[in-house]
């Protein structure tokens, strides 16, 4: 007897799969997702229930004005289902009406062509936003460029992707918002962030490769923002590949995928030739229409920056996500303790527009100062109002700044100044905002009870001389992304004895970091045993007082080395190996099994002694 899988029955049927599963879940069928598959028995009751409910929908009197029957059978089926009169298929058919606001969706939709005639407070469907996450060079990129058929990994410097950039693709599917989170751990913070715009995650893992930390990371990001996960096991191509080994690694993070019998969406795909794209498209849109995802583009705007810069010839631009409402130009934007006015807005692709809903990524050009990923963008009526706004969030942080400025003073009173901790004084320079934060999240993260970093300046854009002056006076280093001095400004560097450091790698920068934290470190050493040797006679020599006579038992002796005297169970003598012979030579060591002079700088020493060697080494710090 054939299975079959539940959103291709749903499809078969001309079902909402969120319709299927109200089904199943009266006849108490147990399924994971709509990946799930179900015995044909099942299905046969399935399409018995809906016969009927047909049948009593033919019997009823026309209550509503719509003219597709079928839209109108499956209003009333869902309506006795959930005891809501606003059903999903309702929704659909006013979604359809908006255009831009259709969740991709593999079932059919029946009132596409009617207008909305539902009531005015139910809120359209919005296109899915999706993040794709995961560990450097597992295919994000290549993955997004297939499916928006351009070319942006050839661009990037080093291979990795630099910013946060997000892109409408519009599938067979319908349109699916993808944001192109960068891939190093430098940009955690940026793709936490991602993972809280988007309403699904995809973690790609290479098939040759499998889980690495950044895959965890990524796993772990998604799970705290509570979105829900697809796994795209890519690269499938390569004759290496494995995807299988794959799978099992994520039962080991208890992510058991569907075919183990667990409830994680795992598609096989190869970025390179396109296989399984379409699935893994498919999957995301299957797992929107659960989700239900709606956006009123008439409600109060509300939106996110993606990522901000300064752009040589046009100014601050700004990428920001509309999540509720619409945004038009001329609308005057609250982000942080800035506004703008909006002159104008591009899509995706480029292309001017004068209106963006839910669910579409915008570049925005009319922002005073640059703002920063992850903000949240508010309207403002007007210029005043606007102002408004700003005042009083400028108030909110004074007063915080005050609040902690007082607790500060008051812990300096009661502990005194803390001596011992050493500070490493940065001012940072990089391209954009995203990049500065993402460095700043990071040097965060490297900060350790000895050794604080401290960023004097962080902004956007190469360095000043400003920079090199307040560099000299603090001895702060100053580091570089993607952006370099100039030439005047490294000379007077070079004068002040100022450090510029640049990098377009992001992990190179990172590496910087970490030495300049390890010389700040004050060295920390360790003792480290090194052997034994036992006392077989002593030997008196006129100028150097007692030689033991001994005989290693284990491990080396050293000259210089600590040196510990024990008789029985008693130390009685700590000093150090001042003198090492072998015969009537100096040496440096004697290893196990050989006999040798010890000359411990001590004439108690007596035959059965045990003299046991170690050495003071320094320890590598994290
Ligand atoms: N054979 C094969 N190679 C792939 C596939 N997908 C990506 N690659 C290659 O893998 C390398 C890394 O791909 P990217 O798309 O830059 O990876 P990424 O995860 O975006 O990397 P970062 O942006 O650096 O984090 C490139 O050389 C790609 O050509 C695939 O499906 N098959």
């Amino acid at each position: 007897m054939s299975k079959v899988r539940i959103y291709t029955l749903a499809k078969d049927l001309g079902l909402e799969n969120a319709k299927l599963l109200e089904i199943l879940d009266g006849l108490g069928v147990a399924y994971k997702s709509v990946s799930s598959t179900i015995e044909e028995d099942t299905v046969v009751l399935i399409k018995e229930i809906l016969a009927e409910e047909g049948a009593a929908e033919a019997q009823a009197p026309a209550a509503t004005p719509e003219t597709q029957p079928t839209a109108a059978a499956e209003k009333d089926t869902a309506e006795k289902a959930t005891g809501q009169t606003n059903t999903a298929q309702q929704d659909r058919a006013e979604a359809k009406t908006e255009q831009t606001s259709e969740p991709a969706s593999t079932s059919e939709a029946p009132a596409a062509a009617t207008p909305a005639a539902a009531p005015a407070q139910d809120i359209p469907h919005r296109a899915p936003v999706v993040t794709i996450m995961g560990h450097v060079d597992h295919g994000k990129t290549s993955l997004l460029d297939y499916i928006r058929k351009t070319k942006v990994a050839a661009k990037e410097a080093g291979g990795i992707t630099q910013h946060v950039g997000a892109f409408e693709a519009q599938t067979s599917k319908g349109k699916i918002v993808f944001i192109d989170t960068p891939g190093h751990e430098a940009f955690t913070t940026i793709r936490a962030r991602g993972a809280n715009v988007a309403d699904i995650a995809i973690i790609v893992i290479a098939a040759d490769d499998s889980l690495m930390p950044q895959t965890r990371e990524a796993i772990a990001h998604a799970q705290a923002a509570k979105v829900p996960m697809l796994v795209a096991i890519n690269k499938v191509d390569l004759p290496q590949a494995d995807p299988e080994r794959v799978k099992t690694d994520l039962t080991q993070l208890n992510l058991v995928p569907e075919e183990y019998g667990g409830d994680v969406i795992v598609v096989p795909v190869s970025a390179r030739t396109g296989e399984g794209v379409e699935d893994l498209l498919e999957y995301i849109s299957l797992t929107a229409e659960l989700e239900d995802l709606r956006a009123d583009p008439k409600g109060e705007f509300a939106g996110v920056v993606i990522e901000g810069k300064v752009d040589r010839q046009a100014g601050v631009l700004a990428t920001v996500m509309v999540q509720e409402g619409t945004l038009h130009v001329g609308d005057f934007l609250v982000v942080g303790e800035s506004y703008g006015k909006i002159k104008a807005m591009t899509d995706s692709n480029g292309g001017r527009i004068k209106d963006a809903g839910p669910s579409t990524p915008v570049q925005v050009l009319g922002f005073s100062e640059v703002p920063s990923s992850g903000e949240k963008v508010q309207a403002a009526k007007n210029e005043h109002a606007a102002r408004e706004i700003i005042a009083a969030r400028a108030q909110d942080r004074r007063d915080a700044e005050n609040a902690r400025t007082q607790r500060r003073l008051t812990l300096e009173e009661m502990m005194g100044p803390l001596g011992t901790v050493r500070t490493v004084n940065l001012i940072l320079r990089a391209d954009t905002q995203g990049s500065v934060e993402a460095i700043q999240g990071i040097l965060a993260r490297k900060e350790s009870d000895d050794v604080k970093i401290n960023v004097m300046l962080a902004g956007i854009g190469a360095p000043t001389e400003g920079d090199v002056l307040l560099a000299s006076t603090a001895e702060a280093t100053i580091l570089c992304f993607s952006v370099t001095a100039s030439g005047g400004v490294k000379k007077i560097a070079d004068t002040k004895g100022v450090d510029i450091k640049s990098f377009r790698i992001i992990y190179e920068l990172i590496d910087e970091v970490d030495r300049l934290l390890k010389g700040n470190l004050e060295p920390v050493f360790e003792e480290q045993y090194l052997g034994r040797a036992e006392v077989r006679m002593v030997i008196h020599h006129p100028k150097s007082g007692n030689i033991a006579g001994s005989y290693v038992t284990d491990g080396s002796l050293k000259r210089n080395a600590k040196a510990k005297v024990t008789r029985g169970k008693e130390v009685v003598y700590e000093g150090t190996i001042v003198g090492l012979k072998r015969f009537k030579d100096d040496v440096r060591e004697v290893q196990t099994g050989y006999e040798c002079g010890i000359n411990v700088d001590w004439d108690g020493v007596k035959e059965g002694d045990i003299i046991e060697a170690s050495e003071m080494v320094e320890v590598e710090q994290a």
